[in-house]
């Protein structure tokens, strides 16, 4: 498993070592002692699998403390734009965003620490994400960001007619009137 840091403290991306044969491929694409061995300590208690069709945008979504999530995320099929922004408020990175691309084919991950909200645009026709979450899903503590603010301003590589969202999506708050409760 290779990693690669980001500018965001604790962001990584993860690149699994694929074995190929000529029946096919395997990987581990999760083994808890070779990523401790790597510093990276979670323990994961819920996965999520997800499907989404050609331009939907999922997120931005986060879990309040005490129910904020690490998420350790990839795409089974297709392919997703991921976006996280960090609302870290004590961080050098607050407010500002990465975006990678995670698909079947490159099998990256994205490790996402406590203190990101989340999303990602579906780019392919359709796309399945599998994520690991280390803590588990608590409704109440929800909160979310509106994925078209344009503080944030992500190019989330979808003509705008062809988004699709969710209407508590369209519903989520400004960046400005946002207040953040991760240190
Ligand atoms: C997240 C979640 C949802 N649900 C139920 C609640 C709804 O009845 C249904 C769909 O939920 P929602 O529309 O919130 O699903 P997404 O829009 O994919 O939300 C996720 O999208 C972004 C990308 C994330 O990173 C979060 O994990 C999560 O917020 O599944 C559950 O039963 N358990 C769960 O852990």
């Amino acid at each position: 498993m290779e990693i690669i840091k980001t500018d965001f403290e604790g962001l990584l991306i993860l690149v699994p070592k694929v074995i190929v044969d000529s029946r096919g491929f395997f990987m581990e694409s999760y083994n808890y002692n070779k990523l401790k061995e790597l510093g990276i300590d979670n323990n994961f208690v819920q996965d999520n699998h997800s499907l989404s069709e050609y331009g939907v945008i999922r997120g931005l979504h986060f879990q309040n403390p005490p129910y904020a999530q690490t998420k350790l995320i990839r795409a089974i099929s297709g392919e997703i734009l991921d976006v996280v922004v960090d609302i870290r408020k004590s961080s050098s990175t607050y407010g500002k965003h990465l975006s990678v691309m995670l698909s079947a084919e490159n099998k990256k991950q994205l490790l996402i620490p406590k203190g990101f909200a989340h999303g990602f645009s579906v780019i392919s026709e359709n796309a399945e994400i599998l994520y690991k979450c280390d803590n588990f899903y608590n409704k109440s503590s929800e909160g979310g960001l509106k994925f078209n603010d344009t503080d944030l301003n992500i190019d989330w590589k979808i003509p705008k007619d062809k988004v699709l969202v969710s209407d508590k999506d369209l519903n989520q708050l400004n960046f400005q009137s946002f207040k953040s409760q991760f240190e």
